[in-house]
């Protein structure tokens, strides 16, 4: 098995090599790619670790080195927001990295299972969907837009304010990676009950939980280490899929055939060839129902940014 992170040197890729060296099944191998020179010294730092996982890493213009004989490709590659920004404002400089960086894995390995981090998520996806379409390479099922980190987020906060075991907690985040498009199913939550209060100012935290983090660190970039620990959750199950394991599902922005746009966040079931299965997300409430009626003129619009850019 071979991971390669893009973006390494970041502060996801180093919390996210990190996490892998110490959880990838023994004989992986892990290769750390960034353009930041420090990148093979962040290989040989976590080559100290005493796992069975061998690590390189590759730094320069060319991410090929890193890409040869991949079989799970994590991007976290480009540049995180600032207080007063929006996910969206990164697309000017992020859709051009993405760009670049897909064209090299369609190149190089083109089945590779892709989860992309990159913002914004909602048209960094379809920008990748469209390299490969162009490439002629393009594998519904091998390309995810990573959401775990609303769905960790909402873990946490459900847990804290109903006093449950957060290891207990279990939530689908539904439609997309950015403000009213992030869409956790509060009424589907076992064993406990929300009022419309709670519901509302719940939902609003969610969406909101990645500006809590940039205003934080008041422009020192924004979430990484619960991003790393996200991205690991979910590269994790990328790999127990492709290693045959049962019953590995979890949320992703995927071109699932939804109704309701090109790409949706909604749970899958991960196996050998990446999506086995488009899962339901399930009943909703009248709120949630709403909310994911409003949020699709704006996730569509998300969406044809990034069809756009490429064409
Ligand atoms: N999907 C999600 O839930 C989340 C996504 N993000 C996004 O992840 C991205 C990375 O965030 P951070 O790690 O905090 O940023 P960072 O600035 O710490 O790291 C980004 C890394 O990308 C590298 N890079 C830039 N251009 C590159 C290229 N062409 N090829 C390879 N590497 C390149 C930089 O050298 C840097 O090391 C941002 O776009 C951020 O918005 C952040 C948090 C959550
Ligand atoms: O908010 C940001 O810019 C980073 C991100 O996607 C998150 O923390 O959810």
């Amino acid at each position: 098995m071979k991971v390669a992170v893009l973006g390494a040197a970041g502060g996801i890729g180093q919390a996210l090599a990190l996490l892998l060296k110490t959880q990838l099944p023994a004989g992986s191998k892990l290769s750390l790619y960034d353009i930041a020179p420090v990148t093979p010294g962040v290989a040989v730092d976590l080559s100290h670790i005493p796992t069975a996982v061998e690590i390189k890493g590759f730094a320069g213009e060319d991410p090929t080195p890193a890409l040869v004989g991949a079989d799970v490709v994590l991007i976290s590659a480009g540049v995180a927001r600032k207080p007063g920004m929006d996910r969206s404002d990164l697309f000017n400089i992020n859709a051009g990295i993405v760009r670049n960086l897909i064209e090299k894995v369609a190149a190089t390995c083109p089945t590779a299972l892709v989860g992309i981090i990159t913002n914004p998520v909602n048209t960094t996806v379809a920008i990748a969907a469209e390299v490969m379409k162009k490439a002629g390479v393009y594998d519904k099922n091998r390309l995810f837009g990573i959401t775990t980190l609303d769905v960790i987020r909402s873990e946490t906060f459900i847990a804290e304010l109903k006093g449950l075991n957060v290891a207990d907690v279990k939530v689908n985040v539904i439609g997309g990676h950015s403000g009213v498009t992030i869409l956790p199913l509060l009424s589907q939550v076992e064993g406990v009950t929300f009022t419309d209060e709670e519901v509302a100012s719940l939902t609003t935290r969610i969406q909101n939980a990645g500006t809590e983090v940039v205003e934080a660190k008041a422009g020192g970039g924004s979430a990484t280490l619960s991003m790393g620990q996200a991205a690991c959750r979910f590269g994790m199950s990328l790999v127990r899929g492709l290693q045959g394991e049962a019953n590995i599902v979890e949320c992703a922005y995927v071109d699932g055939g939804s109704e309701h746009a090109e790409f949706f966040a909604q749970p899958v079931l991960l196996g050998k060839n990446g999506i086995e299965k488009v899962l339901p997300y399930g009943e909703v409430s009248a709120f949630e129902a709403n909310a994911r009626d409003s949020m699709l003129d704006t996730l569509k619009g998300d969406i044809k940014l990034g069809v756009d850019f490429v064409k």
